[in-house]
């Protein structure tokens, strides 16, 4: 018998039904969302398991059967209501008032070890009142991508939710971004919460200031925690929104990553990133880079996704203008650049080894790294693991070592930034005995994994999936980008 036609067991003594749950959200009351079903599945098999995130919720792997989660996350026994949330949101620059849950619902909220409270949200588990011409389903190759996305993602430092199950439903679906019939999935995704901006956005859009504020309430109490016995709670708390968004577009610029569908409907009230659909990371650096085919005007492009994150802001102003004063959110958005700027320098500085550089040649080194990088058009990813790999000391004790260190670089030899890149970085490790020198090799190999999910890199553990229905090379992936080789 296959685990797919086991029978039902009793979902008390099923762990992850047994969790801490709370219903937070639920007790909002239904102007915030539907409650709806589960579609049944034909078929039901376990294709990924985030065990890493079993022991935040205090949870022993070894207790946790596959079973368990097929009857919690593919079956969805064992527990009501199933909330599929009510939000609005822009799309592309216009407002869109038709959207909500269209695939997913709120499946439960959960307290974890650390005290926080975490949402199980899923993605592609059959139709809502938002569907709209939609199937309400997910495809497998789309839960296969946004596993790995949220996984090398947190592996980079990025501040993202996680997928904590993938279960393949025995569907064929069509779609015209994928050869077609192709196969279905279902996802349950672990957030900070999935609350959006367009949450918000919703109530202005109705007129509804009270359930507004209700909502904000309800988010500085669970998610803003030390701002609820604040005077100026109500603008602290854009204020601190302003500084999360800002670090963690700092954060994919840093990684390499391109979004791709920055509508505020993607945009978590947390200031954590989520939904990975037509997302990438950029072969090059190159700031028109742009994820999703159907961006026709490159709005979501790498280089833009700074001042469209500051623009989604701006307009979660017009739903807040009930609570909080304007002239503050403005204050408070005016700090978004130098938060980005602050992070992003960190960040960047870190992938070239310095957790810590004062030294007055640390932003010449930046924009020399950033303009080679953007000329040559050599591989970002490899350039930074390509020089975790050939580190050594010898680099500080030689220009012409950096210099002529061709493996790092086919390009090195014609650039003249590259050349002032090689003397800069050189005069910039003299700074630093050997001690540190070793500090610097560990924080490149620290920050610049080798293993990184360019296109083609999926595309080659997709195509065994799709061919002959082996995975080995998806858990393979996994495991590297988990041990961050
Ligand atoms: N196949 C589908 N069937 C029904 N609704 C869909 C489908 N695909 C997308 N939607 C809806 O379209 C809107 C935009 O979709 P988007 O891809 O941003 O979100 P999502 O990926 O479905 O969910 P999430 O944002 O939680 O990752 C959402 O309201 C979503 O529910
Ligand atoms: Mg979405």
């Amino acid at each position: 018998m296959t685990l797919a036609e086991t029978p039902n067991h009793d979902n008390s003594l099923n762990p992850l039904l047994t969790l801490n749950y709370e219903p937070a959200l639920e007790s909002l009351g239904d102007d915030y969302y539907d409650e709806v079903a589960a579609e049944e599945f034909p078929q039901h098999i376990l294709r990924w398991r985030n065990d890493a995130l079993l022991s935040d919720l205090g949870l022993n792997a070894q207790a946790v059967t596959d079973e368990h989660f097929i009857n919690a996350f593919g079956k969805f026994q064992g527990r009501k209501p199933l909330l599929a949330l009510r939000y609005h949101g822009y799309q592309f620059g216009n407002y869109n008032p038709y959207l909500g849950d269209g695939r997913g619902f709120l499946y439960g909220q959960v307290r974890a070890t650390n005290g926080e409270l975490y949402d199980f949200g899923t993605k592609g588990s059959g139709r809502t009142p938002y569907s709209r011409g939609g199937d309400g389903m997910l495809t497998l190759k789309g839960g296969v991508r946004e596993v790995l996305a949220a996984e090398a993602l947190h592996q980079m430092g990025v501040r993202t939710s996680r997928c904590f199950s993938m279960i393949e439903t025995g569907l064929s679906l069509w779609r015209g971004d994928e050869p077609s019939p192709t196969r279905s999935s279902v996802m349950v995704r672990m957030s900070s919460s999935h609350i959006r901006f367009g949450n918000f956005e919703r109530f202005h859009y109705l007129q509804r200031p009270d359930l507004t504020k209700k909502l904000l309430d309800h988010v500085i109490e669970y998610y803003y925690r030390h701002l609820v016995s604040q005077k100026d709670k109500y603008a602290l708390f854009y204020a601190e929104l302003v500084q999360r968004v800002a670090e963690l577009v700092a954060q994919w610029m840093a990684a390499g990553f391109c979004h791709g569908v920055l509508n505020t409907d993607n945009m978590s009230i947390t200031g954590e990133s989520f939904d990975y659909g037509p997302y990438a990371f950029i072969p090059t650096y190159d700031p028109y880079f742009t994820a999703a085919y159907f961006d026709y005007y490159k709005r979501y492009c790498y280089g833009h996704q700074p001042n469209i994150c500051q623009w989604n802001l701006e307009m979660l102003q017009e739903p807040l203008k009930a609570i909080i004063e304007p002239t503050d959110m403005e204050a408070g958005l005016a700090s978004f650049n130098e938060y980005y700027g602050t992070e992003y320098r960190r960040l960047m500085l870190r992938k070239l080894g310095f957790e810590q550089l004062n030294h007055p040649e640390a932003d010449e080194l930046l924009e020399l790294t950033i303009t080679f990088l953007k000329d040559s058009q050599v591989g970002y990813h490899l350039f930074f693991s390509e020089m975790a790999r050939t580190f050594s000391s010898k680099w500080r004790d030689d220009p012409a070592c950096v210099l002529h260190n061709s493996e790092i670089l086919p390009a090195a030899g014609t650039s003249a930034t590259f050349d002032n890149w090689c003397i800069i970085y050189h005069k910039i490790l003299n700074h630093f005995d050997l001690d540190a020198i070793e500090v610097i090799a560990q924080t490149l190999a620290q920050h610049n994994p080798k293993t990184v999910l360019l296109r083609p890199v999926i595309e080659s553990i997709w195509q065994p999936i799709a061919e002959v229905n082996d995975w080995q090379y998806f858990t393979d992936l996994i495991h590297q980008i988990q041990s961050k080789q």
